[in-house]
């Protein structure tokens, strides 16, 4: 393990059967619809690659970039649309899939902005959620594991860019940030 990392949170075995579990949920929750996943670049990549070989739902897969930490462990509050949706989502039965809720102020902004766009449904799934950093409390279908407030990376997270192509999810060592 990196000199940068203090601990393994969740191994890739653990996420691996996480995920094979939700996509078993969202397979039954979907059955005869049209299903448009929609991944949050860029730290979905990885959440949304496994998880999109694990259903065995007929689906469509879409983007957004939209980002609020830039280089720092909090989160600005201020969103921006770095990359819109391709697809017109009007009547569509939409998954949004994310790797982490920490405040919640992504994710609020991302569900008010797509459920004005008019889709037929709209839930979210994410790996992990941080239940004692929200600020905001968001209604989410499908949660692969709670975690405490601690700064975590690996597995698509980063940190200053850095640390997303860990197959794990882990803790950062306080010196590389400071703390
Ligand atoms: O619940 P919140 O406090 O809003 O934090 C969660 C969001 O922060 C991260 O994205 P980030 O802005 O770091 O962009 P990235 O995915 O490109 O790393 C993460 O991928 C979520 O989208
Ligand atoms: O704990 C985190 N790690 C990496 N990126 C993040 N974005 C929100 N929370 C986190
Ligand atoms: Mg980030």
């Amino acid at each position: 393990m990196s000199a940068d990392l203090e601990k393994v949170l969740i191994t890739k075995e653990e996420i691996d059967a996480k995920l094979a579990e939700l996509a078993g949920a969202i397979d039954q929750d979907y059955a005869g619809r049209d299903l448009l996943i929609i991944g949050v670049l860029k730290g979905a990549v990885m959440v949304m690659a496994d998880l999109a070989r694990a259903l065995a739902s007929p689906l469509t897969m879409d983007w957004m970039a939209i980002s609020s930490y830039g280089a720092g462990t909090k989160s600005s509050g201020v969103v921006r649309i770095l990359k819109d949706l391709d697809t017109d989502i009007v009547g569509r039965h939409v998954l949004i899939v994310e790797d982490i809720i920490d405040s919640g102020l992504t994710l609020s902004w991302l569900l008010s902005n797509l459920t004005s766009r008019g889709p037929a449904s709209l839930q979210v799934c994410t790996l992990l959620r941080k239940p004692e950093a929200a600020k905001v409390a968001i209604d989410v279908k499908y949660v692969g594991f709670d975690i405490p407030n601690e700064f975590v990376v690996g597995y698509g997270l980063d940190y200053a860019e850095k640390y997303r192509n860990l197959p794990f999810v882990g803790t950062l060592a306080p010196h590389v940030y400071g703390g």
